[in-house]
């Protein structure tokens, strides 16, 4: 029942995500979970990404059932021709980074971003890679301000300790003979941690270069904050979450944040299956052709939504795929293949042989359904952070092939930590897909199996009741409300 205007003001928290798929799909199951417990939130899109996702998704219909829930839009400062495509993600961050400030500042001091009973903003979630700006925007307005760094724990953890890294000479790296070489001054990953393994945005060789300072060197803006947040669950990432909180005290790990919200709605009715937070249109007939297919005889394809490889590339994968033999459920994005080769459609006739009789493809799949389906038995990856934890939760082991970014710490671990996979980073060739598809879903199929339970078990205990990601979130939660941080 929302409260009359006039009468005791509650707080309001504004969750502020970059324009990037995978960001707001993790914030919006935050947003949602904070509805659940009665707070009142204002989602702070760009006008693009607001304009996708009303069209593709029902966050609309969902989110209208929570007081004082509201949608606001913000410019990303582009043109409103510009593509904001994948391999275009660095233009959209710069531009937010440039304009962010004043017009985030504008609307904080207008109210705008409020309503009746509840006016103004009392705290902040922001996209971490929103480092700065934000930050300034919150400190000069004494609003508290939480960074969700949407990436996973042991990548910010590479990143807040690139310094070290880089003051003992250990990057940058020496060329392709030095990939594994051993990185000793990352604590807690010296035994595996290879040049190879560090995020991708470290392989440069001029450390001014922009991406690397606004994604790696950014990061120590986390400090200016009260607090952290973290997609992720102390069973998987707890020794990492452990250093991180010697630098930042106050860390909430509440995920998997997909897997949590499901939880917390299981208690109540139950939610169409189709309720996405997708910025793409879903092609759900994926579904109907997994339904006529053995249970975990289908390797689920995926590259994530910013990743962008060659035509070449993907037709390695396409032809490891038809050569295992295996079933497989191929997501061909449509801003997937780069530059002249994307607009080329010429599939060769014995992959196309081979798709009809085993495969299928689709442009945009809907992935937590997929994982969870029980034809699905693995999952070849590109290991974004989302993508990892619903195969995680969903039990299904993974093949990785990391593209950029945090993918690459994370397809490491699945392999050498957790023993949830295979990592084929830095190779694309289609003998060795189709043995790690045939290792994956064959050979090794039961050992892998085995893991993934173990660790999907341990997931859904961290957001059940008593929980750590559980206990975390209502701790986080208190604390909104008192607008208290810190240790
Ligand atoms: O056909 C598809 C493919 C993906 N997804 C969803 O899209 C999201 C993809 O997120 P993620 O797996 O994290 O990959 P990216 O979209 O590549 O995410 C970017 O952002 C992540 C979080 O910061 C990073 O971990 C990644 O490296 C970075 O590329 C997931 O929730 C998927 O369920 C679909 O719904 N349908
Ligand atoms: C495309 C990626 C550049 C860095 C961003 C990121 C992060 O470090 O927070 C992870 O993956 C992507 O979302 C962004």
């Amino acid at each position: 029942m929302e409260q009359q205007a006039g009468t005791h003001r509650l707080p309001r928290v504004l969750i502020f995500p970059c324009p990037l798929q995978a960001h707001v799909n993790s914030m919006l199951k935050l947003a949602e979970l904070l509805c659940q417990a009665g707070l009142h939130v204002t989602f702070l899109n760009t006008h693009s990404i607001q304009n996708r996702l009303l069209l593709h998704s029902d966050v609309e219909s969902r989110f209208s059932t929570y007081p004082g829930f509201l949608f606001k839009t913000i410019s990303d400062g582009l043109p409103d021709d510009h593509p904001r495509s994948g391999d275009r993600f660095a233009e959209v961050i710069l531009s937010m980074k440039t304009i962010g400030k004043s017009l985030l500042k504008q609307m904080l001091v207008s109210d705008e971003l409020g309503s009746d009973c509840s006016p103004s903003v009392t705290c902040i979630i922001a996209d971490g890679l929103f480092g700065g700006f934000t930050a300034d925007a919150a400190i000069e307005l004494h609003i508290p301000i939480i960074y969700f760094r949407t990436i996973s724990a042991c990548c910010f953890w590479i990143y807040l300790s690139i310094a070290k890294v880089i003051e003992a000479d250990e990057l940058p790296i020496r060329g392709k003979e030095d990939m594994d070489r051993l990185i000793k001054n990352v604590p807690g990953m010296e035994s595996f941690l290879r040049c190879r393994d560090l995020p991708s945005f470290c392989r440069v060789s001029d450390f001014n270069d922009k991406i690397f300072q606004f994604v790696a060197q950014d990061t120590h803006h986390c400090r200016r904050a009260q607090a952290l947040i973290f997609n992720t669950f102390e069973d998987l990432e707890g020794p990492i979450l452990s250093h991180i909180r010697t630098v930042c005290p106050k860390v909430y790990s509440i995920g998997p944040t997909h897997s949590h919200l499901n939880y917390k709605l299981s208690n109540k009715a139950a939610t169409s299956s189709e309720s996405s937070n997708s910025l793409s249109k879903v092609d759900r007939s994926c579904i109907t052709w997994l339904d006529n297919q053995p249970s975990k005889s289908v390797i689920y394809v995926s590259f994530g939504s910013v990743a962008v490889i060659t035509k070449d590339q993907l037709m390695e994968f396409w032809h490891g795929l038809v050569n295992s033999k295996k079933r497989f459920l191929l997501v061909v994005r449509l801003d997937l293949v780069s530059g002249k080769d994307g607009d080329d459609p010429q599939i060769p006739a014995e992959l196309l042989d081979g798709t009809k009789e085993r495969g299928f493809t689709v442009g945009w799949a809907p992935q937590e359904e997929v994982l969870a389906h029980p034809s699905v038995g693995g999952f070849l990856t590109h290991s974004g952070w989302n993508s990892t934890l619903e195969s995680i939760v969903a039990g299904v082991p993974m093949i990785c092939w990391p593209c950029l970014a945090d993918q690459q710490v994370n397809s490491r671990y699945v392999n050498e930590v957790w023993k949830l996979g295979m990592d084929m980073k830095d190779v694309c060739d289609r003998k060795v897909v189709e043995n790690a598809v045939n290792a994956v879903m064959g050979d090794r199929k039961e050992e892998f199996q085995r893991q993934a339970e173990v660790m999907s078990i341990l997931a859904t205990k961290s957001v059940s009741e008593g929980g750590s990601s559980y206990n975390n979130l209502q701790e986080l939660i208190k604390d909104i409300r008192l607008t208290r941080f810190g240790s």
